[in-house]
């Protein structure tokens, strides 16, 4: 396994640079640590496909460097990278068993024969092969099939890290659940090096250590699923991690108070310097809720409200700012008269899209 670098990475399909906003990748620089297991999330059209056929070498990046281990490796081919790459959909031999299949990459490299069977051994246990290899691939169902292509990527030794584009596209959520455990298990028990690129924020936060969130062809945050949950770097994972994902209201700094339309509130104490751009307060739902005895509470509305099962979710009104506000089964929402506590540790203050650091109240 290796360290992958990529430096200042800048890709567009057509080779001209000359106007930023149309690259697939705009100057992303990321290391990707050796035996890490990273998510890489984002919607469709982000460019996590361009950044790991990239790292795979499937695609040569117009601009910037790739580097395995400090080795430049950006001229060079996939088969001289030794990645190994799992898909979409299954990648197998259907004439084959499922351990011939699990072998082939291996003797593909002509690795001695009793090892090869001691690993794929190994591997099919892992993902519950094991009854089933010395059956022919054709006659399985897709996800036994996609199980197979993720024991062949696992199969390998020698990879500098294995790459996951939406592996598990094709699964039922049941199945989805299970095999994200397995992955997981193996990651645990080989300490390999996991990119799995998803556009799903739940498969990515139960799967990663890391989560690398990419918008636009640039990487916003990169950080643990508690991270980019409690602090959105960036008001994208805010609106984009989360269900539902962040308030966010326009406001100022006036006075030693936050002030937006329909209320205020104390200004955090550690801000230094008078941020300049655009202010948004960023406030996640169970941030919010219906004010006791706080002292600083702002009047709210009631707009509607949805039942979640375990909790509820209360749509309001602050002046013309629409929040949502997570409250439990048996907290009294008054139809009249409402007042909402912003808990302070939650209440984030983000300059043109970006958190400042040390602003919570
Ligand atoms: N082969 C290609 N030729 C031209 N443009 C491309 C090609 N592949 C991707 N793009 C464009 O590059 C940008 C990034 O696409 P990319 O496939 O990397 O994103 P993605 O996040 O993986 O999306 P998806 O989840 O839909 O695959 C998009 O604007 C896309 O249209």
């Amino acid at each position: 396994m290796a360290e992958i670098t990529v430096s200042n990475l800048r890709h567009s399909y057509d080779g001209d640079l000359s106007d930023p906003a149309r690259l697939a990748l705009k100057g992303i620089d990321h290391v990707w640590r050796d035996g890490g297991a990273y998510a890489l999330l984002g919607p469709s059209g982000c460019g996590k496909s361009s950044m790991l056929n990239i790292i795979s070498g499937l695609v040569r990046p117009t601009a910037g460097r790739v580097l395995f281990d400090g080795r430049d490796v950006t001229e060079l081919g996939p088969e001289q990278r030794n990645i190994a790459q799992v898909f979409q959909f299954p990648v197998l031999y259907d004439t084959m068993t499922v351990e011939q299949n699990l072998a082939f990459p291996l003797r593909n490299r002509r690795v001695d024969p009793g090892r090869i069977t001691r690993r794929v051994r190994e591997v099919a246990e892992m993902l519950d092969l094991g009854p089933m290899l010395g059956r022919r691939a054709a006659g399985l169902g897709a996800a036994e099939k996609q199980k197979i292509s993720l024991g062949r990527g696992l199969v390998r030794e020698d990879v500098a890290a294995i790459l996951f584009d939406e592996p598990l596209t094709v699964i039922d959520p049941q199945v989805k659940f299970d095999l994200r455990r397995k992955l997981r298990l193996v990651h645990e028990t080989l300490g390999l090096t996991l990119v799995y690129v998803t556009h799903d924020q739940s498969e990515a936060l139960t799967f990663a250590d890391q989560v690398v969130v990419m918008s636009e062809g640039e990487v916003v945050q990169v950080g643990t699923p508690e991270e980019l949950y409690e602090r959105p770097g960036h008001t994208f994972v805010g609106h984009f991690i989360g269900s539902p994902g962040m308030n966010f209201l326009p406001c100022a700094l006036e006075g030693g108070r936050i002030v937006f339309d329909g209320g205020s509130l104390p200004a955090p104490r550690g801000l230094a310097a008078r941020p300049g751009g655009a202010l948004v307060l960023g406030i996640r739902p169970h941030g919010l809720g219906p004010a006791t005895d706080e002292a600083e509470a702002v009047p709210a509305r009631l707009i509607d409200v949805e039942d979640r099962g375990a909790f509820r979710i209360a749509e309001i009104a602050i002046g013309g700012n629409r929040l949502r506000m997570r409250v439990g089964e048996r907290d009294w929402l008054p139809a009249d008269g409402l007042r909402v506590a912003f808990r302070p540790e939650a209440t984030l203050l983000y300059a043109n899209d970006r958190l400042l650091e040390d602003a919570h109240a």
